[in-house]
């Protein structure tokens, strides 16, 4: 039987937005348009897929969008997409629509919903957007760059007034299950700890210890990069304060780090990612997801993307403890 030819792709940004979405968009509009290809674009994720908000995008809705952070199709968390009864009814809605394919822009649990409605006969491909890095078949995800150099720059200025002032500083970044971005920042910015989720059960007693021998080594400040995850920083920096008579505050970065215009690798990044996304779906391909490892870009089964773990690579957060005598 001859292939069913695609006549009409949807987009659409799930979870957490993160700058690049907007590049990535961009490129599944202009090459399935250059394919002939109509676009529909989808509001908010899952849950305006589910209310049917559901637009027509041309080449020139997306004019002027590559440098802009957040996403224009706007994002949600959509609770109802969990259930076998949504899936359905997204399911549904993508036939009603004449959406024979459908790229899904977002994280890890974007691409579980991606996965059922493949399940459920709506072809799918995934992109990796999400700040959190925390995709293993992927050694970049969209958003990552720009949003840890985002956190970077604040420590450096938080860092300027801790050495100042003679601080211990706890200053929490974003990452509730995923522990790059701490990862990266606690390297870029030369702290003296990292606490991420992986590392469920850091020692408060040897952080103290620690504080007062760099006292005596001639240390003038103490940064310690909190994962989202570990959280509890306004307590924790009360508890060191306390425990070493340093004076210590907390930083809690929070959503900034999510926001702003995508650095020139995010736009890169999804510009291609997205435009492969739309070639994978006019070849008929589903249950994919986009990924770059080892130097090039590659598609996934996206069970096979689902079931693997990203570990943090322990001997990177190794280095930067012997780093940060
Ligand atoms: N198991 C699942 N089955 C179906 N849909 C899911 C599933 N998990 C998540 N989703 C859908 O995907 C949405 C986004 O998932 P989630 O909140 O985990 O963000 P994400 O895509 O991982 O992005 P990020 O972690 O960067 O914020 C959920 O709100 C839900 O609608
Ligand atoms: O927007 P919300 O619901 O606060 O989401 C926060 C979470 O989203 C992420 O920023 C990823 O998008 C995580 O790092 C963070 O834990
Ligand atoms: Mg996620």
């Amino acid at each position: 039987m001859a292939k069913k030819k695609v006549r009409t792709i949807g987009v659409l940004t799930s979870g957490g937005d993160a700058p690049g979405m907007n590049a990535a968009i961009r490129a599944v509009v202009r090459t399935a348009l250059g394919q002939g290809i109509r676009v529909r674009g989808i509001r908010r994720g899952y849950q305006g897929l589910l209310d049917e908000e559901i637009i027509d995008l041309s080449a020139r809705d997306v004019s002027d969008t590559i440098q802009r952070g957040g996403t224009i199709l706007q994002t949600a968390r959509c609770e109802e997409m969990r259930t076998p009864e949504g899936q359905q009814k997204a399911a549904a809605i993508c036939k009603k629509y004449g959406i024979d394919g459908l790229v899904v822009i977002g994280g890890d649990g974007s691409f579980a919903g991606a996965q059922k409605l493949s399940n459920l006969g709506v072809n799918t491909v995934g992109v990796p957007g999400t700040i959190d890095l925390d995709i293993a078949c992927t050694d970049y995800t969209i958003g990552f760059d720009t949003a840890v150099n985002t956190a970077m720059e604040a420590i450096d200025k938080v860092r300027d007034t801790s050495t100042s002032h003679q601080r211990c500083s706890v200053i929490e970044v974003m990452g509730r299950d995923a522990g790059y971005i701490a990862l990266w920042c606690g390297i870029a910015n030369g702290a003296e700890k990292i606490l991420m989720p992986e590392e469920h059960n850091y020692d408060e007693e040897k952080i103290i210890a620690d504080i007062l021998e760099s006292k005596e080594r001639g240390k003038k400040n103490y940064i310690i990069i909190n994962a989202e995850g570990v959280g509890d920083s306004i307590n924790m920096a009360q508890r060191i304060e306390e425990a070493t008579g340093t004076e210590t505050r907390a930083t809690i970065l929070g959503h900034m780090q999510r926001g702003g215009s995508p650095s020139c690798k995010d736009r890169v990044y999804a510009s291609i990612m997205g435009s492969l996304a739309a070639k994978l779906l006019i070849e008929g391909k589903t249950n994919r997801v986009i990924g770059y490892q080892h130097g090039e870009y590659q598609d996934f089964d996206i069970n096979e993307a689902l079931s693997l773990k990203k570990e943090i690579p322990e001997y990177q957060y190794e280095i930067a403890q012997e780093l940060a005598i």
